[in-house]
């Protein structure tokens, strides 16, 4: 019995986005929702209190990092991933799949897994379907993911044919090793690329393991965004309504707006704190990039409609200097805004949905932004 629910709150009558809440051991969220990623279990430069204080309810981690450095046992023996980080809201681990894909030059796909190097030491690796159950095991996520494929992008289609075929035999292997072990969650993942009858195949085959939630991989892959919305609209449709939907590795405004639109209810990506690293701040009038020179002197928020911390006690120039210094303080600051950015953006989203008008927010919010310009 899987301990994940998803419960439908309701539709929004002008899209196809929806209200809904999922329920997990470590406490429940209300979707749609952004999920902060963790990779080496440690959402850079936030500490625990910090997520939680901007109501982070959810973070996400990675199985393929935290396996080559601390490794799997000693979180195990750390008492799991949430002891280790000390972090007592849900945590969702990817499988490991896309960060080998991405991550590791010589790789070698066979039915059994993927050989490859380790993209550390250069040692040679082994992950398969089983041995990412395992991992995610001793890592006690309360949502584990299947080991897949996320082929490249664009791949042909007797490729990816192929390999949704075998993410498809990989996701049984998962359930098999998952139901001898433990209770975690375990999310399928839809493949199949931009190809409407293979996402279908992907998707029946997936939806007939009855998993208790589905994710969309590959994309945000470099295809065009207008290819996964594309994508969105026809896949979405074929994913059980009465179960959290998660479209994988998407985190830009408005990404997040048109996923909602879509029926997406969750979202990671490393985009806001890879950024607010670069000195890339989000802001309700677009990106501001704090370190340029024109904000030596501006001693005002990075954003005016912002009511964060940051934008409450430190200026764009004060963020300027500590950035320019290289100063760690610095990237907190704008780490810390980028997040609560998007978490407020979601809260928002949700507001909007429970009014029927995510159709009208979208336009009112793309407009400031300056998404609509043409
Ligand atoms: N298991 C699995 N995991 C995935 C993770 C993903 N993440 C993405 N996109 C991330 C794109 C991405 C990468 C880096 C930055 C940045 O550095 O800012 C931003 C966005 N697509 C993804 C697809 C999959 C997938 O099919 N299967
Ligand atoms: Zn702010």
């Amino acid at each position: 019995m899987t301990p994940i629910t998803y419960e439908l709150i309701k539709t929004c009558k002008q899209t196809g986005a929806r209200l809904g809440r999922v329920h997990t051991p470590h406490g429940s969220f209300d979707t749609p929702t952004f999920m902060p990623v963790g990779t080496l279990a440690t959402v850079k430069t936030m500490s625990p209190e910090e997520l939680k204080g901007m109501n982070a309810n959810i973070i996400l981690s990675n199985t393929y990092h935290l396996w080559l450095r601390p490794g799997e046992d000693i979180v195990r023996e750390a008492g799991g991933l949430h002891k280790f980080m000390n972090w007592d809201g849900a945590i969702l681990t990817d499988s490991g799949g896309f960060q080998v894909f991405s991550l590791s030059d010589m790789r070698e796909i066979k039915e059994e897994g993927v050989h490859f190097r380790n993209h550390l030491s250069g040692d040679k690796l082994f992950l398969s379907p089983e041995k990412a159950m395992d991992i995610q095991n001793a890592l006690g996520s309360d949502i584990m993911m299947a080991f897949d494929e996320c082929p490249p992008y664009p791949a042909t289609y007797d490729y990816m044919k192929s390999s949704v075929e075998r993410t498809s035999r990989w996701a049984e292997r998962c359930l098999e090793a998952h139901q001898r072990k433990h209770d975690q969650g375990l999310f399928g993942i839809i493949q199949g690329g931009e190809y409407e009858d293979l996402r279908r195949l992907s998707a029946q085959d997936l939806v007939s393991l009855d998993f208790p939630g589905y994710a969309i991989g590959g994309l945000s892959v470099g295809e065009p965004k207008d290819v996964m919305n594309r994508v969105l609209e026809f896949t979405t449709p074929l994913m059980p309504s009465n179960k959290p939907r998660y479209l994988m590795g998407v985190g830009s405004p408005d990404s997040l707006i048109d996923g909602a639109l879509r029926g997406i209810d969750m979202f990671d990506c490393v985009l806001p704190t890879r950024i607010a690293r670069n000195g890339t701040c989000m802001t309700s009038n677009g990106r501001l990039v704090v370190r340029n020179a024109k904000y030596a002197r501006d001693f005002g928020p990075i954003d005016e409609n912002c009511d964060c911390h940051v934008c409450k006690n430190y200026s764009r120039a004060y963020i300027r200097h500590l950035i320019k210094c290289n100063e760690t303080f610095g990237f907190r600051l704008t780490t810390y805004h980028n997040l609560y950015f998007l978490l407020k953006l979601m809260e928002q989203v949700r507001t909007a949905i429970a009014e029927d008008r995510l159709g009208d927010f979208k336009e009112e919010f793309f407009e400031q932004y300056g998404l609509n310009k043409p």
